[in-house]
């Protein structure tokens, strides 16, 4: 679906708003006749009552068809800006992850709030002042040359010089709210970024420096914005101008056809009550093609995110293979890695010829040198990229023929960065099984060891936490994300370690809970703790992108250069035996 498609699924309201529209313009063109007639019936000395009950329907039913077009209009608009939305929302959740990762946060927000609100206009109120106020003013210029063509020609010559210069400041609108909406959208990643560290900010003691940068971005949204201000401002009186003119010439060479009695008062009265009345639809008519104009500027920003690309759903179904992936006896492997390759994007590949197995059961640490690929191994498993060479399965299958839903639901991933949300321990908690009973949520805190924790929190599992887990400590928040990640029963656990160190007790506690959780399923962990790495069951060690060696702990310390480095480098860090 895309913006276009999105207006017209609102096309009753539109269409209802732009019929009322249309009424109302229809009842205030009947006025200046209506009244050119009552000065008629004074001159003849007939009776008023008619044309001004006449006028006085007009009056009401103008008012009455503008409100509900103005109703409807509206409406319609916040039903469009609605849907973008939820397109958008729908697409960035949805978005592929290397997509993802290149747009700037602070520009898709402002794309997704306030472009959204801004495309609205066009697609809505700015269409239906173009067809409403056009019907206007064609229909008065044609009423006014009914009554006298030559005066109208007069008319156009004055009010034509204006429109052309309308027309030049709505093309100038459109370019400067482009670059406007642009410098917003710089602002709001300028804010995002310093919010997004914060503490860095105040620990390098940036804050004047970002607090200059960022009112720098300020500044020139500022400046671009004056400027769409500057140009709109001037339409109304370019047109006033014209009007005024129109106006003086109208009135003087009309009250002279009077006086030489070539023109009835009734035609000339009804004429300039038109010109009155023709003005404003036209001001409007101007401001709507510059709005038009300005929202095009935001359109084509939503519609670009829109076009985001889409992660691969995968098929529907799980897609049986002709030959059996797992042939070999008991259960099939957890993850199976057979010759894989990947790279991100264009650069040199990450991963080169991986091939491991992770048993059904069981701690399978993956150690290695900072970059060595080990979080991409994770990532691969999980299918945020698509591998470009080799099979990589899960339980058995082919990962690229499962549909993503069911794979990701047989894993249980806890990230390297904390990934808790705002929200209480329980919605943190609950985030994959938001109907999780109150006996499995009790199972998998006890088994991230985590129920100490929770008792010692003021509300409990009802303990609010602020962005990003704040509340909580780092040991404590990556338990909590453990829990999390058990809650569902998957069949495979990704842990990505941090790389810092948690004190003894949090370390101690997690081990514990890594010990526990595998005696049900796999867990594959990247490991960077000797505590960790000592009780895998078995070993990866990869190094820039390909394994190594791979065996226990004590076959590795005997077989391996690398791993015996970064044994005794954790021993370094940690100062103890492991
Ligand atoms: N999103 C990405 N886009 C491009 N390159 C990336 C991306 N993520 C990682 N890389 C590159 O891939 C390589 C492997 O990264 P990866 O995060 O898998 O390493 P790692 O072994 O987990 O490192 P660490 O122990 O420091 O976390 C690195 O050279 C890194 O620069």
């Amino acid at each position: 679906m895309n913006i276009r498609e999105i207006a017209a699924r609102h096309r009753l309201l539109l269409g209802g708003g732009i019929v009322l529209g249309l009424l109302g313009a229809a009842a205030s063109l009947a006025q200046p006749w209506l009244i050119g007639r009552l000065v008629e019936a004074v001159a003849g000395d007939e009776s008023l009552a008619w044309p001004i009950a006449l006028i006085a329907l007009m009056f009401t039913a103008d008012a009455v068809f503008a409100a509900g077009h103005a109703y409807l209009i509206g409406r319609a608009g916040e039903n469009i800006v609605h849907d973008m939305r939820q397109l958008l929302v729908g697409r960035l959740l949805r978005a592929d992850t290397a997509a993802f990762a290149r747009l700037d946060r602070g520009d898709v927000f402002t794309r997704v709030v306030t472009d959204t609100s801004s495309a609205r206009i066009p697609l809505s109120q700015a269409l239906a002042q173009i067809v409403t106020h056009g019907f206007t003013v064609v229909g008065g210029m044609t009423l006014m040359a009914l009554i006298d063509w030559r005066l109208l020609l007069l008319t156009v010559g004055c009010l034509g010089g204006a429109s052309l210069v309308s027309l030049v400041l709505a093309r100038r609108v459109r370019r400067a709210s482009l670059t406007n909406r642009e410098d917003t959208g710089a602002f709001g990643s300028g804010v995002q970024r310093v919010m997004s560290a914060l503490s860095t900010v105040k620990a390098f003691r940036a804050e004047q420096r970002e607090s200059e940068r960022v009112g720098g971005l300020a500044d020139t949204a500022r400046r671009s914005g004056a400027r769409v201000h500057a140009y709109s401002a001037m339409f109304t009186p370019a047109m006033n101008v014209g009007t005024q003119l129109s106006l003086a010439v109208v009135i003087g060479w009309g009250m002279t056809r009077v006086a030489t009695g070539s023109m009835p008062l009734a035609d000339l009265t009804a004429f300039v009550m038109y010109l009155f009345y023709l003005v404003s639809p036209l001001v409007l008519l101007f401001l709507a093609i510059g709005q038009l104009q300005q929202g095009r500027a935001a359109i084509t920003r939503v519609s670009e995110l829109a076009a985001v690309p889409q992660e691969e759903a995968g098929p529907a179904e799980p897609v049986v293979p002709a030959r059996a992936p797992h042939a070999g006896p008991g259960p099939a492997p957890a993850v199976r890695f057979d010759h894989v390759s990947f790279g991100y994007g264009e650069d040199a590949d990450v991963l080169r010829d991986v091939t491991f197995t992770v048993p059904e059961r069981g701690l399978t640490a993956i150690v290695g040198p900072s970059g060595a690929g080990k979080t991409t191994v994770l990532q691969l498993i999980e299918r945020f990229y698509r591998h470009s060479s080799g099979t990589v399965q899960v339980g058995g299958t082919d990962v690229a023929a499962m549909p993503l839903d069911r794979l990701r639901g047989m894993i249980g991933y806890v990230e390297q960065q904390s990934s808790l949300m705002r929200g209480t321990v329980r919605d943190n908690l609950t985030y994959a099984a938001p109907d999780a009973s109150d006996d499995d949520i009790a199972r998998a805190v006890t088994l991230a060891g985590l129920r100490d924790v929770l008792a010692a929190l003021p509300d409990g599992l009802d303990t609010e936490l602020g962005e990003a887990g704040h509340g909580l400590s780092g040991g404590q928040a990556q338990r909590l994300a453990v829990a999390r990640a058990l809650l569902t029963r998957p069949r495979v656990v990704l842990l990505d370690e941090a790389s810092s160190h948690l004190d003894s007790n949090a370390e101690a506690a997690l081990r514990d809970a890594l010990a526990g959780v595998a005696a049900d399923c796999a867990v594959v962990t990247v490991a960077h703790r000797i505590s960790t790495i000592a009780e895998a069951e078995r070993i990866l060690v990869l190094e820039d992108g390909r394994i190594r060696a791979d065996g226990t702990h004590h076959d590795l310390l005997a077989t391996d250069d690398l791993y015996r480095r970064l044994v005794s480098q954790q021993l370094d860090a940690v100062g103890a035996p492991g």
